[in-house]
Protein backbone atom coordinates (compact mmCIF):
# COMPACT_ATOMS: atom_id res chain seq x y z
CA UNK A 1 0.00 0.00 0.00
CA UNK A 2 1.28 3.59 -1.02
CA UNK A 3 2.28 5.61 1.81
CA UNK A 4 -0.61 8.09 3.01
CA UNK A 5 -0.03 11.49 1.16
CA UNK A 6 -2.22 13.66 3.60
CA UNK A 7 -3.26 13.62 7.21
CA UNK A 8 -4.99 10.44 8.48
CA UNK A 9 -8.54 10.79 10.06
CA UNK A 10 -10.55 8.24 11.49
CA UNK A 11 -14.55 7.66 10.84
CA UNK A 12 -17.13 5.10 12.51
CA UNK A 13 -20.21 3.75 11.59
CA UNK A 14 -22.16 2.28 15.00
CA UNK A 15 -24.53 0.71 13.76
CA UNK A 16 -27.46 -1.82 14.49
CA UNK A 17 -25.18 -5.07 14.11
CA UNK A 18 -21.37 -3.80 14.79
CA UNK A 19 -18.82 -1.08 15.09
CA UNK A 20 -16.99 -0.05 12.25
CA UNK A 21 -13.75 2.13 11.94
CA UNK A 22 -12.03 3.31 8.75
CA UNK A 23 -8.56 5.10 9.31
CA UNK A 24 -8.72 7.09 5.71
CA UNK A 25 -5.86 9.35 3.96
CA UNK A 26 -7.85 12.65 4.09
CA UNK A 27 -5.86 13.63 0.41
CA UNK A 28 -6.68 10.59 -0.93
CA UNK A 29 -9.41 8.65 0.31
CA UNK A 30 -7.13 5.64 0.76
CA UNK A 31 -8.56 3.39 3.29
CA UNK A 32 -5.54 2.42 5.85
CA UNK A 33 -6.67 0.40 8.44
CA UNK A 34 -10.05 -0.91 9.55
CA UNK A 35 -11.34 -2.73 12.66
CA UNK A 36 -15.07 -3.75 13.26
CA UNK A 37 -16.60 -5.67 16.65
CA UNK A 38 -19.85 -6.56 16.78
CA UNK A 39 -23.26 -5.20 19.02
CA UNK A 40 -25.42 -7.55 21.11
CA UNK A 41 -29.55 -6.72 20.55
CA UNK A 42 -31.52 -7.77 22.72
CA UNK A 43 -35.35 -9.89 21.40
CA UNK A 44 -37.17 -6.58 22.41
CA UNK A 45 -34.38 -4.61 20.39
CA UNK A 46 -32.20 -3.14 23.02
CA UNK A 47 -28.94 -2.63 23.32
CA UNK A 48 -26.47 -1.53 26.00
CA UNK A 49 -24.39 1.66 25.07
CA UNK A 50 -21.55 0.86 27.17
CA UNK A 51 -21.07 -2.33 24.65
CA UNK A 52 -20.93 0.31 21.70
CA UNK A 53 -18.26 2.43 23.39
CA UNK A 54 -16.20 -1.24 23.80
CA UNK A 55 -16.88 -2.21 20.27
CA UNK A 56 -15.80 1.17 19.09
CA UNK A 57 -12.75 1.18 21.66
CA UNK A 58 -12.03 -2.80 19.82
CA UNK A 59 -12.51 -1.59 16.22
CA UNK A 60 -10.12 1.19 16.80
CA UNK A 61 -7.54 -1.28 18.34
CA UNK A 62 -8.14 -3.88 15.22
CA UNK A 63 -6.63 -0.68 13.11
CA UNK A 64 -3.44 -0.55 14.48
CA UNK A 65 -0.71 1.86 14.51
CA UNK A 66 -2.37 4.48 12.07
CA UNK A 67 -4.84 5.17 14.45
CA UNK A 68 -2.29 6.80 17.01
CA UNK A 69 -1.33 9.23 14.46
CA UNK A 70 -5.42 10.15 13.45
CA UNK A 71 -5.74 13.60 13.37
CA UNK A 72 -9.66 14.10 13.61
CA UNK A 73 -12.27 11.95 14.13
CA UNK A 74 -16.16 11.59 13.75
CA UNK A 75 -18.86 9.36 14.55
CA UNK A 76 -21.93 8.42 12.57
CA UNK A 77 -24.51 6.29 14.04
CA UNK A 78 -27.43 3.44 13.91
CA UNK A 79 -30.87 6.80 14.11
CA UNK A 80 -32.97 7.49 16.92
CA UNK A 81 -32.47 5.41 19.68
CA UNK A 82 -33.14 6.61 23.02
CA UNK A 83 -30.14 6.59 25.10
CA UNK A 84 -30.69 7.87 28.41
CA UNK A 85 -28.19 9.06 31.18
CA UNK A 86 -28.00 9.27 35.13
CA UNK A 87 -26.24 12.20 36.59
CA UNK A 88 -22.71 10.39 36.27
CA UNK A 89 -23.24 9.62 32.55
CA UNK A 90 -24.01 6.14 32.59
CA UNK A 91 -26.94 4.95 30.77
CA UNK A 92 -30.24 4.23 33.17
CA UNK A 93 -30.74 1.20 31.07
CA UNK A 94 -30.64 -0.25 27.61
CA UNK A 95 -30.82 2.14 24.80
CA UNK A 96 -33.92 1.73 23.32
CA UNK A 97 -33.62 1.03 19.43
CA UNK A 98 -34.73 2.52 16.11
CA UNK A 99 -36.25 -0.99 15.02
CA UNK A 100 -38.16 -1.87 18.54
CA UNK A 101 -42.42 -0.98 18.12
CA UNK A 102 -43.58 -0.99 20.97
CA UNK A 103 -44.00 2.98 21.22
CA UNK A 104 -47.28 2.29 18.59
CA UNK A 105 -49.77 3.72 20.78
CA UNK A 106 -47.71 6.32 22.47
CA UNK A 107 -47.07 7.32 18.59
CA UNK A 108 -50.77 7.57 17.49
CA UNK A 109 -51.38 9.31 20.75
CA UNK A 110 -48.85 11.87 19.99
CA UNK A 111 -49.98 12.21 16.35
CA UNK A 112 -53.07 12.86 17.27
CA UNK A 113 -52.89 15.15 20.22
CA UNK A 114 -50.58 17.45 18.07
CA UNK A 115 -52.92 18.00 15.50
CA UNK A 116 -52.53 15.00 13.07
CA UNK A 117 -50.52 13.96 10.41
CA UNK A 118 -50.47 17.27 8.09
CA UNK A 119 -49.35 19.25 11.13
CA UNK A 120 -46.36 16.67 11.89
CA UNK A 121 -45.01 16.67 8.43
CA UNK A 122 -45.62 20.63 8.52
CA UNK A 123 -43.75 21.63 11.53
CA UNK A 124 -41.33 18.46 12.35
CA UNK A 125 -40.88 17.34 8.78
CA UNK A 126 -41.97 13.94 9.48
CA UNK A 127 -45.41 11.66 10.77
CA UNK A 128 -43.28 10.00 13.73
CA UNK A 129 -43.09 6.21 12.85
CA UNK A 130 -42.70 3.86 15.69
CA UNK A 131 -38.54 4.63 15.79
CA UNK A 132 -39.05 8.10 16.02
CA UNK A 133 -37.45 8.96 19.67
CA UNK A 134 -39.76 10.94 21.29
CA UNK A 135 -42.00 7.93 20.96
CA UNK A 136 -40.08 5.60 22.79
CA UNK A 137 -39.49 8.68 25.60
CA UNK A 138 -43.10 8.50 25.76
CA UNK A 139 -43.22 4.43 26.43
CA UNK A 140 -40.54 5.04 28.75
CA UNK A 141 -42.17 7.25 30.70
CA UNK A 142 -45.63 5.35 30.98
CA UNK A 143 -43.96 1.62 31.77
CA UNK A 144 -40.89 2.48 33.04
CA UNK A 145 -41.53 5.96 35.24
CA UNK A 146 -38.96 5.60 37.72
CA UNK A 147 -36.30 5.13 35.39
CA UNK A 148 -37.66 8.20 32.91
CA UNK A 149 -37.69 10.22 36.47
CA UNK A 150 -33.92 9.32 37.07
CA UNK A 151 -32.77 10.54 33.57
CA UNK A 152 -30.31 13.44 33.71
CA UNK A 153 -29.36 13.74 30.09
CA UNK A 154 -30.92 11.85 26.69
CA UNK A 155 -29.15 11.08 23.52
CA UNK A 156 -29.13 9.70 20.50
CA UNK A 157 -26.38 7.18 19.98
CA UNK A 158 -23.69 9.02 18.10
CA UNK A 159 -24.26 11.69 20.79
CA UNK A 160 -23.42 8.78 23.02
CA UNK A 161 -20.34 7.71 21.51
CA UNK A 162 -19.34 11.67 20.68
CA UNK A 163 -19.97 12.79 23.89
CA UNK A 164 -17.70 9.85 25.70
CA UNK A 165 -14.83 11.37 23.43
CA UNK A 166 -14.97 15.20 24.33
CA UNK A 167 -16.93 15.71 27.10
CA UNK A 168 -19.19 17.55 25.56
CA UNK A 169 -23.36 16.81 24.64
CA UNK A 170 -23.16 17.92 21.55
CA UNK A 171 -24.94 16.31 18.53
CA UNK A 172 -26.11 17.78 14.62
CA UNK A 173 -29.08 18.27 12.54
CA UNK A 174 -29.22 15.45 10.72
CA UNK A 175 -29.34 12.59 14.13
CA UNK A 176 -31.98 15.75 15.65
CA UNK A 177 -34.25 15.71 12.91
CA UNK A 178 -34.85 11.81 13.42
CA UNK A 179 -36.27 12.64 17.18
CA UNK A 180 -39.44 14.47 16.91
CA UNK A 181 -38.69 16.98 18.81
CA UNK A 182 -36.21 18.45 16.75
CA UNK A 183 -38.52 21.35 14.13
CA UNK A 184 -37.43 20.90 10.81
CA UNK A 185 -39.57 24.09 9.91
CA UNK A 186 -37.36 26.55 12.97
CA UNK A 187 -34.52 24.34 12.92
CA UNK A 188 -34.68 24.31 16.62
CA UNK A 189 -36.00 22.26 19.69
CA UNK A 190 -39.96 22.24 19.59
CA UNK A 191 -40.86 23.60 23.20
CA UNK A 192 -44.14 22.44 22.82
CA UNK A 193 -44.03 18.87 22.68
CA UNK A 194 -40.81 18.90 24.61
CA UNK A 195 -43.60 20.57 26.99
CA UNK A 196 -46.24 17.85 26.18
CA UNK A 197 -43.75 14.80 27.05
CA UNK A 198 -42.20 15.95 29.80
CA UNK A 199 -39.14 16.41 28.92
CA UNK A 200 -36.66 19.40 29.28
CA UNK A 201 -34.51 21.12 27.29
CA UNK A 202 -31.60 21.16 29.25
CA UNK A 203 -31.78 17.60 29.32
CA UNK A 204 -30.76 17.43 24.96
CA UNK A 205 -27.27 18.11 23.20
CA UNK A 206 -26.76 21.41 21.48
CA UNK A 207 -27.09 21.26 18.01
CA UNK A 208 -24.17 21.79 16.30
CA UNK A 209 -24.13 24.25 13.33
CA UNK A 210 -22.76 23.18 9.70
CA UNK A 211 -19.02 22.73 10.13
CA UNK A 212 -18.68 23.19 13.85
CA UNK A 213 -16.21 20.94 15.83
CA UNK A 214 -18.07 18.69 18.57
CA UNK A 215 -14.45 19.51 20.42
CA UNK A 216 -10.95 17.40 21.02
CA UNK A 217 -10.70 14.06 22.13
CA UNK A 218 -9.86 13.78 25.75
CA UNK A 219 -7.40 11.71 27.76
CA UNK A 220 -9.18 8.38 28.03
CA UNK A 221 -7.66 4.90 29.35
CA UNK A 222 -8.14 2.03 26.37
CA UNK A 223 -9.12 4.30 23.48
CA UNK A 224 -6.15 4.25 21.31
CA UNK A 225 -7.12 7.58 19.60
CA UNK A 226 -4.28 10.18 20.31
CA UNK A 227 -5.63 13.04 22.76
CA UNK A 228 -6.59 16.46 21.28
CA UNK A 229 -7.44 15.22 18.05
CA UNK A 230 -10.43 16.99 16.28
CA UNK A 231 -14.04 15.63 16.76
CA UNK A 232 -16.63 16.84 14.40
CA UNK A 233 -20.32 16.65 14.92
CA UNK A 234 -21.16 13.31 13.66
CA UNK A 235 -24.17 12.44 12.39
CA UNK A 236 -27.00 9.79 11.54
CA UNK A 237 -25.86 6.99 9.89
CA UNK A 238 -27.68 7.58 6.75
CA UNK A 239 -26.90 11.17 6.70
CA UNK A 240 -23.48 9.96 6.78
CA UNK A 241 -23.57 7.47 4.14
CA UNK A 242 -25.27 10.50 2.09
CA UNK A 243 -21.72 12.32 2.54
CA UNK A 244 -19.91 9.77 2.04
CA UNK A 245 -21.41 9.32 -1.17
CA UNK A 246 -20.75 13.11 -2.10
CA UNK A 247 -24.13 12.01 -2.68
CA UNK A 248 -25.72 15.35 -5.13
CA UNK A 249 -29.66 15.99 -5.08
CA UNK A 250 -32.20 14.12 -6.61
CA UNK A 251 -29.55 10.51 -6.79
CA UNK A 252 -31.60 7.66 -5.56
CA UNK A 253 -29.55 5.36 -2.72
CA UNK A 254 -30.70 2.23 -1.87
CA UNK A 255 -28.86 0.79 1.15
CA UNK A 256 -29.55 -3.08 2.48
CA UNK A 257 -28.58 -3.58 5.92
CA UNK A 258 -30.45 -4.28 9.23
CA UNK A 259 -33.07 -2.11 8.29
CA UNK A 260 -33.48 -1.13 4.02
CA UNK A 261 -33.11 2.71 3.48
CA UNK A 262 -34.06 4.50 0.05
CA UNK A 263 -33.15 8.25 -0.02
CA UNK A 264 -31.81 11.32 -2.11
CA UNK A 265 -30.65 14.72 -1.19
CA UNK A 266 -33.13 17.15 -1.76
CA UNK A 267 -33.12 21.46 -1.38
CA UNK A 268 -36.07 21.65 -0.59
CA UNK A 269 -37.50 20.49 2.62
CA UNK A 270 -40.15 17.48 2.73
CA UNK A 271 -43.21 17.31 4.87
CA UNK A 272 -45.09 14.15 3.47
CA UNK A 273 -48.26 13.90 5.18
CA UNK A 274 -48.83 10.64 4.29
CA UNK A 275 -45.38 9.45 6.68
CA UNK A 276 -44.11 7.27 3.95
CA UNK A 277 -41.29 9.68 3.43
CA UNK A 278 -39.38 10.96 6.76
CA UNK A 279 -38.27 14.39 5.97
CA UNK A 280 -35.04 14.72 7.74
CA UNK A 281 -32.59 17.26 7.43
CA UNK A 282 -28.93 15.90 6.03
CA UNK A 283 -25.60 16.86 7.76
CA UNK A 284 -25.22 19.70 5.85
CA UNK A 285 -27.62 22.45 5.10
CA UNK A 286 -29.70 20.65 2.95
CA UNK A 287 -32.66 17.82 3.15
CA UNK A 288 -32.54 13.56 3.22
CA UNK A 289 -36.19 12.91 2.45
CA UNK A 290 -36.16 8.82 3.47
CA UNK A 291 -38.31 5.69 3.67
CA UNK A 292 -37.11 3.14 5.98
CA UNK A 293 -38.09 -0.69 6.59
CA UNK A 294 -37.65 -2.71 9.84
CA UNK A 295 -37.17 -6.04 7.96
CA UNK A 296 -34.52 -5.98 5.27
CA UNK A 297 -30.94 -8.57 5.10
CA UNK A 298 -32.09 -9.84 8.59
CA UNK A 299 -35.22 -11.41 7.28
CA UNK A 300 -33.59 -12.16 4.47
CA UNK A 301 -30.91 -14.31 6.54
CA UNK A 302 -33.91 -15.60 8.82
CA UNK A 303 -35.66 -17.41 6.24
CA UNK A 304 -32.37 -18.73 4.47
CA UNK A 305 -31.66 -20.06 8.31
CA UNK A 306 -34.54 -21.65 8.36
CA UNK A 307 -34.22 -23.98 5.16
CA UNK A 308 -30.89 -24.09 5.50
CA UNK A 309 -29.50 -22.63 2.43
CA UNK A 310 -26.71 -20.40 1.41
CA UNK A 311 -28.49 -16.73 1.26
CA UNK A 312 -27.37 -16.68 -2.47
CA UNK A 313 -29.40 -19.84 -3.02
CA UNK A 314 -32.09 -18.03 -4.74
CA UNK A 315 -34.90 -19.86 -7.49
CA UNK A 316 -36.89 -18.35 -9.96
CA UNK A 317 -40.65 -18.92 -9.99
CA UNK A 318 -43.26 -20.65 -8.21
CA UNK A 319 -45.53 -17.60 -7.61
CA UNK A 320 -45.47 -17.87 -3.74
CA UNK A 321 -45.40 -14.27 -1.96
CA UNK A 322 -44.02 -13.52 1.23
CA UNK A 323 -44.50 -10.14 3.19
CA UNK A 324 -41.19 -10.24 5.49
CA UNK A 325 -42.44 -8.30 8.23
CA UNK A 326 -40.94 -10.54 11.08
CA UNK A 327 -40.10 -7.45 13.35
CA UNK A 328 -43.70 -5.17 12.56
CA UNK A 329 -43.08 -2.52 9.92
CA UNK A 330 -42.18 0.67 9.36
CA UNK A 331 -42.70 1.08 5.73
CA UNK A 332 -45.44 0.34 5.19
CA UNK A 333 -46.94 1.48 8.61
CA UNK A 334 -47.84 -1.39 9.97
CA UNK A 335 -46.40 -1.96 12.98
CA UNK A 336 -48.28 -4.63 14.47
CA UNK A 337 -47.40 -7.21 11.49
CA UNK A 338 -46.00 -10.41 11.71
CA UNK A 339 -44.14 -11.94 8.18
CA UNK A 340 -46.77 -13.94 5.72
CA UNK A 341 -46.15 -16.50 3.34
CA UNK A 342 -48.69 -17.10 0.73
CA UNK A 343 -49.24 -19.04 -2.72
CA UNK A 344 -47.67 -22.04 -1.32
CA UNK A 345 -47.75 -25.25 -3.39
CA UNK A 346 -46.73 -29.21 -3.33
CA UNK A 347 -43.96 -28.07 -5.67
CA UNK A 348 -42.97 -24.77 -3.79
CA UNK A 349 -39.13 -25.23 -3.46
CA UNK A 350 -37.29 -22.99 -0.50
CA UNK A 351 -35.14 -21.44 -3.08
CA UNK A 352 -38.22 -19.73 -4.10
CA UNK A 353 -39.54 -19.07 -0.91
CA UNK A 354 -36.09 -17.08 -0.55
CA UNK A 355 -36.09 -15.36 -3.48
CA UNK A 356 -39.84 -14.33 -2.73
CA UNK A 357 -38.43 -12.86 0.89
CA UNK A 358 -35.61 -11.03 -1.35
CA UNK A 359 -39.08 -9.27 -3.38
CA UNK A 360 -41.07 -8.56 -0.33
CA UNK A 361 -38.25 -6.53 1.37
CA UNK A 362 -37.44 -5.02 -2.51
CA UNK A 363 -41.08 -4.40 -2.85
CA UNK A 364 -41.43 -1.39 0.00
CA UNK A 365 -38.39 0.21 -0.18
CA UNK A 366 -39.07 0.69 -4.66
CA UNK A 367 -42.61 1.64 -3.74
CA UNK A 368 -41.15 4.22 -2.14
CA UNK A 369 -38.44 5.42 -4.08
CA UNK A 370 -40.66 7.69 -6.34
CA UNK A 371 -42.00 9.46 -3.33
CA UNK A 372 -38.17 10.57 -2.29
CA UNK A 373 -37.23 11.67 -5.23
CA UNK A 374 -37.81 15.59 -6.58
CA UNK A 375 -40.04 15.96 -9.88
CA UNK A 376 -36.71 17.11 -10.82
CA UNK A 377 -34.64 13.92 -10.50
CA UNK A 378 -33.34 11.86 -13.59
CA UNK A 379 -35.82 9.42 -13.73
CA UNK A 380 -33.44 7.33 -15.43
CA UNK A 381 -30.53 7.56 -12.92
CA UNK A 382 -29.11 4.77 -11.67
CA UNK A 383 -29.96 3.83 -8.03
CA UNK A 384 -26.46 3.49 -5.79
CA UNK A 385 -26.47 0.42 -4.16
CA UNK A 386 -25.02 0.04 -0.94
CA UNK A 387 -25.04 -1.62 2.54
CA UNK A 388 -23.68 -4.85 3.51
CA UNK A 389 -26.46 -6.57 1.24
CA UNK A 390 -24.89 -4.87 -1.87
CA UNK A 391 -21.87 -7.41 -1.43
CA UNK A 392 -24.81 -10.18 -2.61
CA UNK A 393 -25.88 -11.05 -5.90
CA UNK A 394 -29.51 -11.85 -5.22
CA UNK A 395 -29.86 -8.83 -3.65
CA UNK A 396 -28.52 -6.86 -6.26
CA UNK A 397 -30.09 -8.77 -9.53
CA UNK A 398 -33.60 -8.15 -7.21
CA UNK A 399 -33.08 -4.46 -7.46
CA UNK A 400 -32.74 -4.88 -10.66
CA UNK A 401 -35.63 -7.00 -11.90
CA UNK A 402 -38.04 -5.22 -9.69
CA UNK A 403 -37.10 -1.53 -10.21
CA UNK A 404 -36.35 -1.81 -13.83
CA UNK A 405 -33.62 0.43 -13.14
CA UNK A 406 -29.99 1.22 -14.01
CA UNK A 407 -27.99 -0.13 -10.51
CA UNK A 408 -24.66 0.99 -9.33
CA UNK A 409 -22.40 -0.86 -6.60
CA UNK A 410 -19.60 1.61 -5.06
CA UNK A 411 -16.59 -0.61 -4.50
CA UNK A 412 -16.23 0.81 -1.52
CA UNK A 413 -17.68 -0.83 0.96
CA UNK A 414 -18.47 1.44 4.03
CA UNK A 415 -20.18 4.15 3.17
CA UNK A 416 -21.34 5.19 6.55
CA UNK A 417 -17.70 4.73 7.97
CA UNK A 418 -15.78 7.10 4.98
CA UNK A 419 -19.04 9.41 5.46
CA UNK A 420 -17.62 9.90 8.92
CA UNK A 421 -14.18 10.18 8.00
CA UNK A 422 -15.20 12.56 4.98
CA UNK A 423 -16.67 14.80 8.04
CA UNK A 424 -13.44 14.49 10.01
CA UNK A 425 -11.34 15.49 6.77
CA UNK A 426 -13.70 18.07 6.21
CA UNK A 427 -13.41 19.37 9.97
CA UNK A 428 -9.93 19.56 9.42
CA UNK A 429 -8.67 20.66 6.32
CA UNK A 430 -11.43 23.38 5.98
CA UNK A 431 -13.22 21.64 3.49
CA UNK A 432 -17.00 20.60 2.68
CA UNK A 433 -17.59 17.18 3.50
CA UNK A 434 -19.39 15.90 0.33
CA UNK A 435 -16.51 17.85 -1.95
CA UNK A 436 -14.20 15.80 -0.58
CA UNK A 437 -15.80 12.59 -0.78
CA UNK A 438 -16.43 13.27 -4.21
CA UNK A 439 -12.69 14.22 -4.56
CA UNK A 440 -11.76 10.66 -3.37
CA UNK A 441 -14.61 9.01 -5.68
CA UNK A 442 -16.21 7.05 -3.05
CA UNK A 443 -19.08 6.20 -5.29
CA UNK A 444 -17.14 4.99 -8.27
CA UNK A 445 -18.23 1.10 -9.17
CA UNK A 446 -19.56 -1.35 -11.10
CA UNK A 447 -22.54 0.00 -13.39
CA UNK A 448 -25.45 -2.63 -14.03
CA UNK A 449 -27.57 -1.76 -16.64
CA UNK A 450 -31.59 -1.59 -16.66
CA UNK A 451 -33.33 -4.77 -17.20
CA UNK A 452 -36.88 -5.27 -18.03
CA UNK A 453 -39.17 -4.63 -14.98
CA UNK A 454 -40.92 -7.47 -13.31
CA UNK A 455 -44.37 -6.24 -13.44
CA UNK A 456 -45.95 -9.84 -12.12
CA UNK A 457 -44.33 -9.94 -9.25
CA UNK A 458 -45.15 -6.23 -8.36
CA UNK A 459 -48.58 -6.39 -9.06
CA UNK A 460 -48.78 -9.88 -6.71
CA UNK A 461 -46.89 -8.65 -4.01
CA UNK A 462 -49.28 -5.28 -3.98
CA UNK A 463 -52.43 -7.25 -4.06
CA UNK A 464 -51.21 -9.77 -1.88
CA UNK A 465 -50.61 -6.71 1.02
CA UNK A 466 -53.92 -5.39 0.18
CA UNK A 467 -56.00 -8.37 0.53
CA UNK A 468 -53.56 -9.25 4.08
CA UNK A 469 -54.55 -5.85 5.58
CA UNK A 470 -56.58 -6.80 8.64
CA UNK A 471 -54.40 -9.59 8.92
CA UNK A 472 -51.38 -7.28 9.43
CA UNK A 473 -53.24 -4.41 11.19
CA UNK A 474 -54.21 -6.55 13.79
CA UNK A 475 -52.98 -6.31 17.25
N1 LIG B 1 -21.61 -10.99 1.03
C1 LIG B 1 -22.83 -10.64 1.42
N2 LIG B 1 -23.90 -10.85 0.62
C2 LIG B 1 -25.15 -10.48 0.98
N3 LIG B 1 -25.43 -9.93 2.17
C3 LIG B 1 -24.42 -9.70 3.03
C4 LIG B 1 -23.09 -10.04 2.70
N4 LIG B 1 -22.31 -9.70 3.76
C5 LIG B 1 -23.13 -9.18 4.69
N5 LIG B 1 -24.41 -9.18 4.25
C6 LIG B 1 -25.61 -8.70 4.96
O1 LIG B 1 -25.32 -7.42 5.48
C7 LIG B 1 -26.02 -7.26 6.71
C8 LIG B 1 -25.28 -6.23 7.54
O2 LIG B 1 -25.31 -5.04 6.82
P1 LIG B 1 -24.76 -3.70 7.46
O3 LIG B 1 -25.05 -2.63 6.44
O4 LIG B 1 -23.36 -3.88 7.89
O5 LIG B 1 -25.71 -3.61 8.72
P2 LIG B 1 -25.89 -2.49 9.85
O6 LIG B 1 -25.17 -1.27 9.33
O7 LIG B 1 -27.36 -2.31 9.96
O8 LIG B 1 -25.31 -3.01 11.13
C9 LIG B 1 -26.10 -8.62 7.34
O9 LIG B 1 -27.36 -8.74 8.01
C10 LIG B 1 -25.99 -9.57 6.14
O10 LIG B 1 -27.24 -10.15 5.84
O1 LIG C 1 -34.20 4.13 11.43
C1 LIG C 1 -33.47 4.21 10.47
C2 LIG C 1 -33.61 5.34 9.50
O2 LIG C 1 -34.65 6.22 9.81
C3 LIG C 1 -32.40 3.19 10.26
O3 LIG C 1 -31.82 3.28 8.99
C4 LIG C 1 -31.36 3.27 11.37
O4 LIG C 1 -30.56 4.42 11.18
C5 LIG C 1 -30.54 1.99 11.49
O5 LIG C 1 -29.64 1.81 10.46
P1 LIG C 1 -28.78 0.49 10.15
O6 LIG C 1 -28.22 -0.02 11.42
O7 LIG C 1 -29.66 -0.48 9.45
O8 LIG C 1 -27.69 1.01 9.23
Amino acid sequence: MAAPEGPLVVGVDSSTQSTKALVVDAATGQVVARGQAPHTVSPDHESDPGQWWEALCRALEQCGPAVHRAAAVSVGGQQHGLVTLDAGGRPVRPALLWNDVRSAPQRDRLVEELGGPGAWAERFGSVPATSFTVTKWQWLRENEPEAAASVRAVRLPHDYLTERLTGLGTTDRGDASGTGWWSTATEEYDAEILERVGLSPDLLPRVLGHGEAAGTVRPLDGLPLPQGALVAAGTGDNMAAALGLGLSPGRPVLSLGTSGTVYAVSTTRPADPTGIVAGFADARTDWLPLACTLNCTLAVDRVAALFGLDREAVEAGGGVTVLPFLDGERTPDLPYASGTLTGLRHDTTPGQILQATYDGAVYSLLAALDLVLDADAAPDAPILLIGGGAKGTAWRETVRRLSGRPVQVPRAQELVALGAAAQAAALLLGEDAAAVARRWATADGPAYEAVERDEETLARLATTLNDADTLLRRH
